[in-house]
């Protein structure tokens, strides 16, 4: 498989490492400064750029036929305009807040979790991130599919950082270090707290998870999720 890489930060030079050892090729790295590319060789595009950069590298990826996996976070008020251009398109998408199979797992969990306590009034949830300090996006995208799904599965209606009211989830987001991804939620009554916590080691499970999508998306069209690739639920 050739990949464009679209950001050639923290992430993208994982997902070269990765997927080299998986015995693709990288034919382009589309950084900041990147004038042009050769969309022509690419057999999937994958994005780890920034909040303010990946609606645009995503749009000219599908214009130019090219299928996109994306896990940059900080830019979903745009992703439905983003779903509606694949699909224009007949392109092939796919886009992860959290691309590692552990991280899969704990949204499963987290789902059942929250089905069971939504029938338990005397807990409150609460949820805590912590990522490096050199994440420019808070909430993280993480922790955002967290909150999405306990409002599936109970009567909270949103989420909101830090302070909220009994209708809200609360998100505290710390940074520290280099911290490549701690997320908590917790349900706390007057007697005791339930937690499930899911700490990333480094990077190397989300660039794996990555690669996959990109692999399975190959000759497929249409908007899909981790869900689809794990066949998770
Ligand atoms: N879904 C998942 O599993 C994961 C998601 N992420 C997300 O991925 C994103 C990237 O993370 P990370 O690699 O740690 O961040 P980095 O800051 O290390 O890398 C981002 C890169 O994107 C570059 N960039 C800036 N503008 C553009 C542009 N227009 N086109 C292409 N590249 C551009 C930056 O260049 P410059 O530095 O010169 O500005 C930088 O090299 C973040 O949104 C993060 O939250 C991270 C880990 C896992
Ligand atoms: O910026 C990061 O590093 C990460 N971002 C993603 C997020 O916002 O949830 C995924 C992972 O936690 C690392």
């Amino acid at each position: 498989m050739n990949i464009g890489l679209f950001g050639y930060g923290k992430m993208g030079k994982m997902i070269e490492q990765i997927a080299q050892q998986r015995g693709h090729s990288i034919v382009a790295k589309v950084d900041v400064g990147t004038k042009e590319a050769d969309y022509s060789k690419m057999d999937v595009a994958i994005d780890f750029s920034t909040p303010d950069a990946a609606y645009q590298n995503i749009i000219t990826c599908f214009e130019n036929k090219v299928p996109v996996i994306s896990g940059t976070t900080g830019w979903l008020e745009r992703y439905a305009e983003a779903v509606k251009h694949c699909q224009e398109k007949k392109g092939a998408f796919i886009y992860a807040s959290n691309f590692s199979l552990g991280v899969n797992l704990f949204f499963e969990l987290n789902e059942q979790l929250a089905s069971m306590m939504s029938k338990l009034e005397q807990y409150s949830v609460s949820m805590e991130e912590i990522h490096h300090t050199q994440k420019l996006d808070a909430p993280s995208g993480t922790a955002i599919t967290l909150a999405e799904g306990i409002i599936e599965h109970s009567s909270y209606k949103t989420w909101k950082s830090e302070t909220a009211d009994e209708k809200s989830i609360p998100i505290t987001s710390k940074r520290e270090g280099a911290v490549a991804g701690t997320h908590i939620v917790s349900y706390e009554s007057e007697v005791d707290k339930i937690e499930i916590k899911h700490v990333a080691h480094n990077r190397k499970g989300f660039a794996l998870g990555a690669v996959i999508a990109a692999e399975w998306i190959q000759g497929k069209t249409g908007v899909f999720s981790m869900k689809d690739v794990l066949n998770l639920s």
